[in-house]
């Protein structure tokens, strides 16, 4: 699970018209927390449309590691019988969650409020990514974190045997860092705060609630205050995950920037808190209509229409967007490559603790591939070429990240020479079916 094989190069070429339907597997982070709230109810959770990437089945393992069953049939459809809310057992072996920022802290805080031990550990991005954002308020609830210098994995978090509740204000926007609080605050008795002065995506509130939990969201003068009542018993539920707005982006992207393309996305989860590019895309004058819009299970969904966008503009993005789309900026920047102006993007330096540094990773390759980018310590800007300005001709560096890997391949498509990424395999932690699917819209990658 810590890193993959040999690298697998791959290169994307210009070709003709994309068109077709793009179903683009499940939601990464629903399905995540569909397995760890299973596993934390009592009883049998059934899961459709579960995301089968590396990320999710790390935390599949993990959840069978603290003592869940976790099983999938052969129609595909997972089923989680759960240990209940502080039942986890402790793991017998090191927890591997390879590639996972959210996996690895989610589940630390799921299991940071039980009276076990373990120890978590991840491919090299992983390990090189900050922990102490999680560590620092599970350290409110009891629990007791050795890492290596930096807050760095391999980590060691030892649970609280008397866990008290918690009221924690998040010092930067982050869902996973939200996330992992309230479910720490699962096995508190009384109740746990978590205060998040902008808002970010909000599936955990809302599953939570979904499971049974008492959960309070106020929006208040200090922000935006979440309330969950500690040690409920969680009732299993039957889940279909949502379609990844996050993956639907590349062949939305491809479709906008390739001449001549007509693309369909269908069933895309439209949850304000994940929908920022695409609002950005239509700020930029990209052809992208919502069809068929509908309430699936409490989430506006849709089919995403995207036809090839020769007048886009650049535009400012505004910064109080950035966590609605905050996986979305290394693709936006190659649709930014592609339209006319600037493109300016402030307010983001949560990119730079992703996978990767993702602005020094896609930076560096759009120069490479003949693009002008400047950027500072939570900002960057594109010079726009116009509709298939860009040279290409460059191998760039995937840096261990599916996004910028699907990134550099989506620009290649439309550049005017081939882009070759050094290492496609990372695409597998999110998008097992990329190279599938975007062949089969007519893209030619190699
Ligand atoms: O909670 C989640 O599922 C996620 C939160 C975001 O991370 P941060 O919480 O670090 O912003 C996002 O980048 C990640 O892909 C998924
Ligand atoms: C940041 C991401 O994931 P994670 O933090 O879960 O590794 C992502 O998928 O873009």
């Amino acid at each position: 699970m810590s890193g993959h094989g040999d690298p697998r190069p791959m290169r994307a070429e210009r070709g003709g018209a994309l068109s077709g339907e793009a179903h683009v597997p499940g939601d990464k982070s629903i399905s995540h927390r569909s397995l760890i709230l299973g596993a934390l109810s009592v009883g049998e959770t059934r899961i459709r449309g579960l995301l089968e990437g590396e990320d999710v089945l790390a935390t599949a393992a993990a959840m069978r590691a603290f003592g869940a069953e976790v099983t999938r049939d052969d129609a595909g459809e997972w089923h989680v019988h759960g240990v209940g809310v502080g039942g986890f057992g402790e793991p017998e072996d090191v927890i591997d969650c390879g590639n996972a920022g959210t996996g690895v802290r989610l589940i630390m805080g799921a299991m940071a409020t039980s009276p076990i031990t373990a120890t978590f550990t991840g491919d090299a991005s992983l390990r090189s990514r900050p922990m102490g954002r999680v560590t620092d308020p599970l350290a409110l609830f009891g629990a007791k974190a050795h890492g290596r210098t930096g807050g760095r994995l391999p980590m060691t978090i030892v649970g609280a045997s008397s866990p008290v509740p918690a009221r924690y204000t998040l010092p930067m926007a982050s869902a996973q860092v939200k996330s992992a609080v309230l479910l720490a605050g699962l096995n508190a008795p009384g109740e746990t705060v978590v205060i998040e002065t902008e808002a970010t995506r909000d599936h955990t509130e809302r599953m939570l609630a979904g499971f049974g939990a008492a959960v309070r969201v106020e929006d208040t003068n200090e922000g935006r205050v979440i309330t969950l009542t500690g040690q409920p018993e969680l009732r299993p539920q039957s889940i279909d995950v949502p379609r990844d707005p996050s993956s639907a982006a590349f062949p939305v992207a491809a479709a906008l920037i390739v001449e001549g393309s007509d693309v369909l996305v269908p069933n895309i989860g439209l949850n304000p808190t994940r929908a920022g590019l695409y609002e950005t895309l239509r700020d930029m004058g990209a052809d992208l209509t919502y069809e068929n819009i509908r309430d699936e299970g409490g989430e506006p969904v849709a089919d995403l229409r995207a036809r090839y966008s020769p007048d886009m503009v650049g535009i400012e993005v505004p910064p109080e967007r950035a966590a609605s789309m905050i996986d979305e900026y290394p693709i936006l920047s190659v649709v930014a490559a592609n339209a006319r102006g600037r493109t300016s993007m402030h307010g983001v330096k949560e990119l730079r603790v992703k996978e990767s540094d993702r602005i020094d990773a896609m930076a560096v390759g759009l120069r490479a591939a003949g693009v002008t980018v400047d950027e500072g310590p939570d900002w960057w800007e594109v010079e726009g070429m116009g509709a298939g300005g860009v040279p290409g001709g460059a191998t760039v560096e995937a840096r261990l990240d599916h996004r910028i890997a699907m990134s550099f391949l989506c620009l290649g498509m439309a550049s005017q020479k081939p882009v070759t990424v050094d290492d496609a395999a990372p695409i597998a932690t999110s998008f097992p079916i990329f190279t599938g699917l975007m062949t089969g819209l007519g893209a030619r990658l190699t």
